[in-house]
């Protein structure tokens, strides 16, 4: 859940699903100075002549990685096919990388998703499974919540008789700053419908894992 922010006025929706957190979005020159603010607080110059640019180019990264609060997953997940000759099985797009920031530092986490459905009424472009993750990894969030949003709309959105999400990743918050440890790797799984049935998630698991290409 995404927190009031109580000194801003109430102006403009945060995200499609925080509706009720109502924000003001800064300018870009504030943005730009809360930059030079953190430049101060790092220790070094902000007038520097290598860092006069670095406020703005910084702004404009956010954009990129904070864009899924312009996204509507609902709309990427709009379009269903229904004519696949009656196919039934296991649906898994496995291994789609992303690029998320957790909403405690701010810092990246770093994995791959895997994502697994039965279809009922029809099945999505596999490109959509990606999108979808993208759009959350583009917030700020935990990896359960992310794990947790991505099986909600593809439930939502396409009602099929499972849902499975798995999601490994590294914390860099974890590895570049406090506990210091490289390497160790976070999964969440979320698990709906036949997915429920522990012999399913082992099919989904061993799929997931199994050699690729
Ligand atoms: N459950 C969960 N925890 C996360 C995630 N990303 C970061 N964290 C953790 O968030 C916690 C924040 O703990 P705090 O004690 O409030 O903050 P901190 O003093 O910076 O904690 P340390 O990281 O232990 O130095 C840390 O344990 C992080 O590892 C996430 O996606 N899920
Ligand atoms: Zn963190």
């Amino acid at each position: 859940m995404i927190p009031v922010v109580k000194s801003l006025s109430v102006e403009r929706a945060l995200s499609p699903s925080a509706d009720k957190f109502l924000v003001k979005k800064p300018t870009q020159e504030q943005a730009e100075e809360a930059v030079r603010t953190l430049i101060l607080w790092a220790g070094d110059d902000p007038s520097r002549e290598g860092l006069t640019e670095t406020p703005q180019r910084v702004a404009k990264a956010y954009k990129e990685f904070y864009k899924g609060y312009d996204e509507d997953p609902e709309v990427i997940l709009d379009r269903v096919f229904e004519e696949v000759d009656g196919y039934r099985d296991m649906v898994l797009v496995r291994d789609i990388p992303f690029y998320s920031h957790c909403e405690h530092h701010m810092v990246p986490f770093v994995g791959k998703a895997h994502i697994g459905y039965y279809p009922s009424e029809g099945v999505v472009g596999l490109s959509k499974l990606a999108r979808i993750v993208d759009v959350y990894a583009r917030r700020l969030q935990t990896q359960e919540s992310m794990t947790a949003q991505i099986a909600q709309v593809i439930e939502a959105a396409l009602k099929p008789r499972g849902v499975a999400v798995l999601i490994e990743a590294e914390h860099m918050c974890m590895s570049m700053r406090g506990v210091q440890k490289q390497g160790s790797s976070t999964m969440t799984t979320q698990y709906t419908g036949l997915f429920k049935d522990p012999a399913e998630q082992v099919r989904f698991f061993t799929m997931v894992k199994s050699p690729g290409l």
